[in-house]
């Protein structure tokens, strides 16, 4: 029996579950009205936070009942009409949400083989700017269908910049334009899932035949797959077998396929085969493009939403960590603004987003660009700020002289008298040969870029 205490135990956990945060947001606003014929039923006050539980939350909730002993099989949002906020009204008056039954996935639409395609990740959703211009151009293209011009494309970049959102809207557009594709998206851990599955059952030849038949492949995550030797042997032979066939494989990685560890080198160098794209880290144009999309998304769909003049850039400016963490800002303030009815401020916005903005002030220190750049190398620290000059010494003590400069505030003195007590001249000529270097040679320019990403992270 589902009550009123149930609803109060379950809170307690999600507390810890979904962290405090995502619960003071979103689940303490929520009211229980009842529960009947396994459907809990709880008041909201916009269509828009009731929208937002189900699709985030509605799991977790129905899991914690599940663990109490209450016996419900769905959720119910309803917008209590007496307390919607002065901004709502132009919703309908009353609106329900209703999560899917507990073990359904969050998302619809499975295909046969693969994992679920998120709705949203389409291409009309995708803001494009300098940083993802040809991931995106190349994504389009092979979209489009027709003969196989590049295969695999392999797209790469750093947390949160897009692949994955890429790789459902090729997989969108493809079923659209031809339905009877078989086309397969899953990531690189639920096909090794499904390797291990299948040698276990002894279901190795319905295995092999299953991903053979498919006419486009997309493999999400495949550094994922690295050191795991078994998987990548199979990996191996699915690849090279639907390449046979001039079947499309379209592959992500959070870095180019020549920087994974532990990837062997024949899959390696199949990887480089087709097209290799960076989607880049993003940059002011292309945030704002974003959050100005998302906005406009919003108020298509839920109500009018006032910002202040100034917000968005303000985010823009000051989140430059991935799409994702922006994304979640703004949806933040959209909660915000739906439940206190008021427009969203410059105020509010720093207010309400100080954790994320700290966060993203975060400044990397000499220390951590010293001790990566040694484990990057392989070089001691100790070698780092001695006097030896040979070149496997002297190189990466120059790219973290570059790296310091660039990515803190330290003047040249400073950072000399961090590298061992060295002249700022020293230092001025370490920047200036490592931005030669970059001019000349691809694997310092490939280092340089690695070591700032895995700093910035
Ligand atoms: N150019 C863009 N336009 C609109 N939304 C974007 C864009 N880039 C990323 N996003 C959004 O940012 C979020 C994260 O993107 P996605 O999951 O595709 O990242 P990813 O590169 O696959 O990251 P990970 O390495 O963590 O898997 C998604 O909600 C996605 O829709």
């Amino acid at each position: 029996m589902m009550t009123n205490d149930t609803w109060g135990e379950a809170r307690e956990t999600l507390q810890t579950t979904i962290g405090k945060n995502n619960y003071q947001t979103w689940i303490e606003p929520l009211t229980f009205v009842s529960c009947e014929n396994g459907v809990a039923e709880f008041g909201v006050q916009t269509s828009f936070q009731g929208d937002w539980v189900s699709r985030n939350f509605g799991d977790e909730i129905l899991r914690q009942f599940e663990k109490l002993g209450a016996s419900v099989d769905r959720l119910k949002f309803s917008v209590q009409a007496n307390r919607r906020p002065p901004v709502a009204q132009s919703s309908p008056a009353r609106e329900n949400f209703v999560t899917k039954p507990a073990r359904r996935p969050a998302i619809s639409d499975e295909p046969v083989l693969g994992a679920p395609l998120d709705k949203r990740f389409t291409f009309d959703r995708f803001v494009v700017g300098k940083p993802n211009e040809l991931a995106h151009a190349a994504s389009r293209r092979v979209a489009e269908g027709g003969p196989v011009s590049f295969n695999p494309l392999f797209l790469y970049g750093g947390v949160g910049l897009g692949k994955t959102h890429l790789m459902h809207a090729i997989a969108w557009e493809l079923q659209t334009r031809s339905p009877e594709l078989k086309v397969v998206y899953l990531s690189a851990e639920q096909f090794m899932y499904r390797f291990i599955q299948a040698l276990r059952d002894k279901q190795m030849m319905d295995f092999k035949s299953l991903f053979r038949s498919v006419d486009v492949l997309m493999v999400d995550d495949v550094q994922f797959i690295a050191g795991k030797d078994s998987t990548q042997d199979e990996f191996f032979h699915t690849f090279n077998a639907l390449i046979d066939q001039q079947k499309q494989i379209i592959i992500s990685a959070d870095r180019a396929p020549g920087e994974i560890d532990g990837l062997e080198e024949r899959i390696r160098s199949r990887l480089q085969w087709g097209l290799v794209v960076d989607l880049h880290p993003t940059d002011y144009e292309l945030r704002l493009g974003i959050l100005q999309q998302k906005v406009e998304q919003y108020r298509a769909q839920y109500q009018e939403l006032k910002i202040t003049d100034g917000v968005l850039e303000f985010l823009a400016h000051r989140i430059s960590n991935n799409v994702r963490v922006l994304e979640g800002a703004l949806t933040r303030l959209f909660a915000l603004a739906s439940l206190v009815g008021r427009e969203i401020t410059l105020e509010m916005a720093q207010e309400s987003l100080a954790d994320i903005l700290r966060q993203s002030d975060r400044k990397v220190t000499m220390d951590e660009i010293m001790r990566k750049t040694c484990d990057y190398y392989n070089v001691r620290m100790s070698d780092l700020l001695s006097p030896k000059r040979s070149r496997n010494i002297a190189r990466p003590r120059q790219m973290a002289m570059w790296l310091a400069k660039l990515l803190t505030q330290r003047s040249y003195p400073e950072i000399g008298k961090r590298f061992g007590n060295r002249d700022h001249t020293t230092v001025i000529h370490a920047v200036r040969k490592i931005d030669e270097l970059k001019a000349q040679d691809s694997q310092v320019a490939e280092d340089a870029e690695l070591l700032r990403r895995m700093l910035e992270a």
